[in-house]
């Protein structure tokens, strides 16, 4: 699933060059490979780069495997040997003459954020055993967890890269809306003061350089929000083992197994008890209430892109094509929900979660960052078939170090201080 596209950095989407035009001068191109290792899957990213004044990104290169590696959590070897794998595709994708100078980096997010300290150190030891003994290069920090607040950074600087929003002379900028299977992100660029001054605590302030512009971003990550720990919490099972776990958003004759994380736990419909959306919801929302900061603006003029599993699940509810994605308000997620929820059946044909995960999503939306019904998503999973992560935002940084620091370096007391 090669990318065609040829995207400038300075002007995004703007910068096709026609094939033709490419320089012959191979010396001008160069690669970097990027491993996400996420909560629900790992997954490789080969970037081909044209060296330009600013780069161009030529193509990626993306492929993925299940689970996690922190599914690997006893017996870490095999986090090792899912990395093993996944870079034959760097093989295959950088030319072996370009091996010893093409970065490798591998950044984790919420599966292993999740994990006590010491069990994922053991699980990234493998990995950087994996990478040393690679041909490529390796950089000082090339196996790491990100850290959550540059999760949403990244994931903002590659949607508003591949959109075409980052040059210099761009107006606007797009929102980011991050759902993934241990933690959830938001980020945009605010465009009230107050919204800066009104946040909880600093960390919700991001800055950083792109391109001769500064920005300064609304952003967090929810450790715990990510629609897999969503559920956990949902069912009441976080850190609790050795029972069955049941939810009125389950079918009422639904029992089985269901694992995350490195753990497998029995879950069921409640048989007894209530089913449907409006029970559901009082479940769903005890994850979201009390932990989800409602930014001060969060208008229907500005646009906010959706996607990993906010993506997914609109896919699985047939709100969108799996293909284009589309654009969805709200309040559709909503009715769908309700329409699933108030209607299951012992095996429905969408899947047991689908009725959780689509009330859960409603309430992170509504109850949790406090969007209107009406405000429109854009969900997406490619643009011009680079996909929709952190990932480019990564290596972006990385090849040229924007500096992304977060708000308390600089900004002592965000309540009171006077902007
Ligand atoms: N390049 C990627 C990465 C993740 N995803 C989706 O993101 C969701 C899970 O994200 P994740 O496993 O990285 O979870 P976290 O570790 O970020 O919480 C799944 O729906 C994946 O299919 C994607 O669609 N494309």
């Amino acid at each position: 699933q090669a990318g065609s596209s040829l995207l400038d950095l300075t002007h995004g989407i703007g910068g096709l060059l026609p094939r033709l035009s490419r320089p012959a001068n191979h010396s001008r191109i160069h690669y970097a490979v990027m491993f996400d290792a996420g909560s629900t899957g790992t997954r490789i990213h080969v970037y081909t780069f044209i060296q330009n004044k600013l780069p161009i990104l030529d193509n990626e290169m993306f492929q993925s495997i299940k689970p996690g590696l922190s599914a690997y959590v006893n017996s870490p070897e095999m986090a090792g040997h899912t990395v093993r794998m996944l870079l034959k595709v760097a093989k295959q994708t950088v030319p072996r003459v370009e091996w010893k100078r093409t970065p490798v980096i591998l950044r984790a997010t919420a599966g292993l954020r999740l994990l006590p300290k010491q069990r994922a150190h053991a699980l990234l030891d493998q990995v950087q055993h994996v990478f040393d003994e690679s041909p490529f290069l390796v950089p000082d920090d090339s196996v790491s967890i990100m850290d959550g607040t540059n999760e949403g950074v990244l994931a903002w600087i590659t949607m508003n890269f591949l959109t075409g929003h980052l040059s210099p002379q761009s107006q606007k900028t797009v929102g980011i809306l991050d759902l993934g299977g241990g933690s959830t992100q938001i980020t945009f660029l605010p465009k009230l003061r107050k919204t800066i001054e009104s946040v909880p605590s600093a960390d919700y302030v991001a800055r950083f350089d792109v391109f001769n512009s500064s920005f300064e971003l609304y952003t967090y990550s929810y450790l715990g929000n990510g629609l897999m720990a969503a559920r956990l919490g949902a069912l009441g099972a976080l850190g609790a083992k050795g029972t069955v776990f049941k939810s009125s958003c389950l079918p009422k004759k639904f029992r089985d197994e269901w694992s995350f994380g490195g753990l497998t736990y029995q879950v069921s419909g409640d048989p007894e008890g209530l089913s449907g959306y409006k029970p559901c919801y009082l479940e769903v929302q005890k994850v979201v209430q009390g932990v989800i900061h409602q930014p001060h603006e969060l208008q229907d003029t500005s646009a906010f892109y959706a996607f990993s599993y906010y993506f997914d699940r609109a896919v699985d509810a047939g709100l969108i094509d799996g293909e284009r994605g589309g654009r969805l308000e709200v309040r559709d997620f909503k009715r769908r929900a309700k329409e699933i929820c108030n209607k299951l059946t012992s095996s429905p044909p969408s899947g047991p979660f689908l009725c959780l995960d689509l009330t859960y999503i409603t309430a992170l939306l509504k109850d949790g960052f406090g969007f209107k019904e009406t405000t429109v998503l854009q969900l997406t999973k490619k643009v011009r078939n680079v996909e929709a992560s952190w990932a480019l935002g990564a290596i972006l940084d990385h090849l040229h170090n924007m500096k992304i620091h977060r708000g308390d370096e600089t900004f002592p007391n965000p309540v009171t201080c006077d902007l």
